[in-house]
């Protein structure tokens, strides 16, 4: 007989969390034919991101599942203007075990561990020490984050000292006039560089969605910066109005499936801002299967940013194990 331990387990561990080396994207040269080719309509858009919530029920056994791969795919992220090295800390050693040991072992895991920790580039330094040994990368926000109203040399300099630092991963912002001036050369220019500057760090390009007015431009933007190089596309910043939604995120992965289709190469997605709830990291997940398919659920093309979304997952796991949820105590932070 399956016992429940080990259907969660093997639930989890169907497709690897983290998946032999991608070939990245090295982009191409920009192709304005493709990008004009873009349309997007909104009503259907919007109809297809309302059926994602309630079309795939994941419960019990595959809920824990999912919830457990997305702590895998958790750009665990502290982005506060009263950051201190003491809370980079505490957030570290989180990220090096997200998930209490006694649910962990019950739910047939020995170890688990997030995407990476997202912070700002004076706390790189800090993070790398404290996650050493770990092999979880460090993600530093970059180039104006989160305006990118920097100039565009303290720009490429805010990304080679946070290279210097340690930073594996680079979230760089893009600036948003150039798309709303459908300035697509100095968009794709910009973010080339950017990659440049980056190296053998990974970069993830945030559009900051809000900021861009129309669905289409968030399509055009996200196709013009994989063809810059992008390794993911990332929704928004967390400081936005509205950060990640339903209806941009599937504008982004169609984005990257036609990418993929064209070229062969895979980019991977980042929603992020305002992701709080466990039953929201499901829906995120869903669209990432239905849209891209398992090849994308791993955390090399996968990435929930949040600073908020961890503590309830927790709890739902908590839950699921002991029948109760925890007191607040026991999941302080995150
Ligand atoms: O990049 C990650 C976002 O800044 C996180 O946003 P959040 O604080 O709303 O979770």
């Amino acid at each position: 007989m399956t016992t429940t331990k080990s259907r969660t387990a093997s639930a989890s561990g169907s497709e690897p969390a983290t998946t032999e080396a991608l070939v990245r994207n090295p982009g191409l040269p920009l192709d304005m034919g493709w990008v004009n080719r873009v349309h997007s309509n909104r009503s259907a858009i919007e109809r297809r991101a309302a059926t994602l919530p309630t079309r795939r029920t994941v419960k019990k056994d595959w809920q824990a599942a999912w919830l457990l791969r997305a702590v895998t795919c958790l750009d665990l992220t502290t982005l506060a203007g009263d950051d201190t090295p003491g809370n980079v800390l505490r957030l570290c050693a989180k990220a090096r075990q997200p998930v209490r040991q006694e649910i962990l072992t019950e739910l047939g895991f020995d170890e688990l561990k997030v995407g990476a920790v997202c912070v700002y580039h004076n706390f790189v330094a800090t993070a790398v020490e404290a996650l050493q040994g770990s092999d979880i990368p460090v993600a530093a926000v970059s180039t104006g984050f989160p305006a990118g109203l920097n100039g565009f040399d303290q720009k490429l300099q805010e990304i080679t000292a946070s290279v210097a630092a340690g930073a594996r991963e680079i979230d760089i912002v893009i600036s948003r006039h150039h798309v709303l001036t459908g300035n697509w050369q100095a968009l794709y220019d910009e973010v080339k560089a950017f990659r440049e500057a980056c190296g053998e760090a990974h970069m993830k390009t945030i559009l900051a969605t809000h900021e861009l007015a129309t669905l289409r431009n968030v399509g055009m933007a996200s196709l013009v910066c994989m063809m810059a190089g992008a390794d993911f596309i990332k929704t928004s910043t967390g400081k936005e109005p509205t950060n990640a939604t339903l209806p941009v995120g599937l504008v982004m992965v169609r984005a990257i499936r036609d990418y993929y289709e064209q070229t062969g190469y895979k980019v991977g997605f980042k929603p992020a801002g305002g992701i709080r709830t466990a039953k929201s990291s499901l829906d995120w997940l869903a669209l990432i299967k239905e849209e891209l398919g398992n090849e994308w659920l791993n955390n090399s093309l996968f990435r929930i940013g949040a600073s908020g979304l961890l503590s309830d997952i927790e709890r739902q796991l908590a839950h699921y194990v002991t029948g109760q949820y925890a007191a607040a105590y026991e999941n302080p932070m995150v």
